[in-house]
């Protein structure tokens, strides 16, 4: 027998209790040191010192000529000019520069011991007669163009806190300090069971059966989420398949979808219990996706007690139910093992009415326009026709919300260069575990992986085609939940100029950023306009 949802945890304390749920085991995961190339899209796991002072040495800013002292200034002679190019970027150091003479030197070269300044090639002339002149409109002002050693950071200055993202930026400032490899979070292995005997991984649905939306969607979004997917398994819908799959796992996070009901092949409460799990979350009031659970699978069954506890989600069988799940549970237990810092989405008003469920909090797929949250039609727990148009998922308390509203918004995870270069290593396949093969395949093509894309900015368009409304009275998880908003489909005309805007995804990750030492410098005050 299953066990019914008598009293489901309020939304609020799921997030809270799967935030929490594997602190333990996120503080025993040793670091593991990536080289830079493979490091992108991971997360620091201590802070990034510099390793040099940066500048390494006294650069010149322009190509022109080091000065010493007040002008005019002499130039080396034929015979005296070793290399009529002067200073070049990468030469070593070079012979001081007595005062009142003057040599040439590239951008990026190190500047001569005794050079007072750098006169830009634009802003001098070399008459032919051994002497350099400063052009009247650009008298030199001493320290001009050059750039000071440690102008930008000393060595031992922190760069970056533990639990930076590793973004391209971030590999380029690594490298200019002089990092090779960098201690990174591990990533917690997830392996997905997808259960469902109506499920069909190709063509056109047919004779009842359906095809499978979770297996192409929930891969791709727990990567986006920062974990390492060792494999999606499809699973006949028969309990010991189910019992099996779950204790075999060797994946720190088991992520199952469907069968968390009360019907008849709803294997994944029974699966739990055999397993001696402990149930964290069993149940949510929040719509779509009541059913959703979270458990702490008793360390040592099947494996060696030492091992650290494993855990289990379980997504409801409707997709956008799923999607729910995921960023209510699986989103906060993933971040606490990536180490990330929690996401601070500022609120956002509504732009239309929203009716709310009486107990659950209701979570609604939202397109921005104009900073106002725009809610989407086709938001049925079956649906995804909304979500895959949307920005973010509108967080409804109970009881609704009116226009206007200001009301928090989730992020949907996403990167589109993760899910498109890692795809390959997460091809889904009935009944046959590919988990352990590949995972160092999921490695690959990170430095590729991107921290976000303008989703808005995407071909919104396409749902300015929808016309059919959503039918009344199909929606299970309360009155009304399944209908339109009026006047919601404007969001999605595609032409809408708040489709270009930033993507909150992407600022919420820039707002985690603290300011470093020194960043408000980006043009020394010596450089002068460019
Ligand atoms: N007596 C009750 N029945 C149901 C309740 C309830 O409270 N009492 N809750 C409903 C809600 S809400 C949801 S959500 C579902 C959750 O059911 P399960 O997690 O057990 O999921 P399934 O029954 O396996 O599937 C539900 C639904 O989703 C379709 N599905 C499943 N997997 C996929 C997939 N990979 N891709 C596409 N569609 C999928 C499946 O065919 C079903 O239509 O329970 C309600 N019932
Ligand atoms: O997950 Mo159910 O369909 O709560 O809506």
């Amino acid at each position: 027998m299953n066990q019914p949802h008598h009293s489901p945890t309020s939304w609020p304390d799921a997030r809270a209790i799967a935030a929490r749920a594997a602190v333990k085991e996120a503080a025993h995961a040793a670091p593991v040191m990536r080289p830079l190339s493979e490091a992108l899209g991971q997360v620091l796991a201590a802070p990034l010192e510099a390793l040099t002072d940066l500048p390494p040495f006294d650069t010149s800013a322009m190509d022109g000529w080091a000065l010493a002292g007040p002008g005019p200034w002499r130039l080396p002679t034929d015979e005296e000019d070793q290399d009529h190019r002067g200073i070049l970027a990468g030469h070593g150091e070079t012979a001081p520069l007595p005062d009142g003479h003057a040599v040439r030197i590239a951008t990026g070269a190190r500047v001569p011991p005794g050079a007072t300044a750098v006169l830009r090639s634009e802003y001098g002339t070399d008459a032919g007669d051994g002497w350099l002149h400063a052009s009247a409109a650009h008298p030199v002002v001493l320290g001009q163009d050059i750039r000071n050693r440690g102008q930008e950071c000393r060595s031992g200055d922190q760069l970056l806190p533990a639990g930076t993202l590793v973004t391209p930026a971030v590999l380029g400032l690594a490298a200019a300090a002089g990092y090779d490899e960098l201690p990174t979070v591990r990533r917690p292995r997830v392996e997905v069971l997808i259960l469902g005997d109506e499920l069909l991984t190709e063509g056109l649905p047919h004779g009842g059966r359906i095809r499978d939306a979770l297996g192409p969607m929930v891969g791709p979004w727990l990567r986006a989420l920062g974990a390492e997917v060792i494999g999606t398994r499809r699973l006949t819908d028969e309990a010991d398949a189910v019992y099996a799959a779950v204790a075999e796992s060797s994946a720190d996070v088991v992520v199952t979808t469907g069968g968390t009901a009360a019907g008849p092949v709803d294997h994944v409460h029974p699966t739990l219990r055999r397993l001696g799990a402990e149930l964290l979350v069993d149940g949510v009031a929040v719509r779509p996706g009541h059913p959703m659970l979270l458990a702490r699978l008793a360390a040592g069954d099947p494996e060696p007690p030492t091992r650290p506890a494993r855990h289990l989600v379980g997504l409801p069988g409707n997709p956008l139910a799923a999607v729910s799940g995921l960023l209510t549970l699986a989103e906060p237990l993933l971040r606490t093992l990536t180490g990330r810092p929690a996401p601070a989405p500022g609120p956002a008003p509504l732009a239309e009415a929203v009716q709310g469920h009486p107990r659950d909090t209701r979570l609604i797929p939202v397109t921005f326009r104009q900073d106002a949250a725009v809610p989407l039609r086709f938001n049925g727990p079956a649906m995804l026709r909304g979500i895959a148009v949307a920005d973010g998922l509108a967080v409804i308390p109970p009881g609704g919300a009116k226009r206007g509203t200001e009301v928090e918004v989730l992020d949907l995870p996403w990167s589109a260069t993760v899910t498109e270069q890692l795809s390959h290593a997460d091809q889904t396949s009935r009944g046959t575990d590919r988990a352990r093969h590949g995972t160092d395949r999921a490695r690959h093509g990170a430095e590729r992986t991107g921290r976000g894309t303008n989703r808005t900015s995407r071909g919104t368009g396409r749902a300015s085609q929808c016309t059919d409304q959503v039918s009344k009275g199909t929606d299970r998880t309360g009155k009304g939940t399944d209908q339109v908003s009026k006047g919601t489909d404007r969001a999605a005309k595609g032409t809408d100029p708040a489709a270009q805007r930033t993507p909150r995804a992407n600022r919420n990750q820039r707002t985690d950023r603290p300011v470093a030492r020194g960043d408000a410098e980006d043009i020394s005050p010596q450089e002068g306009p460019a």
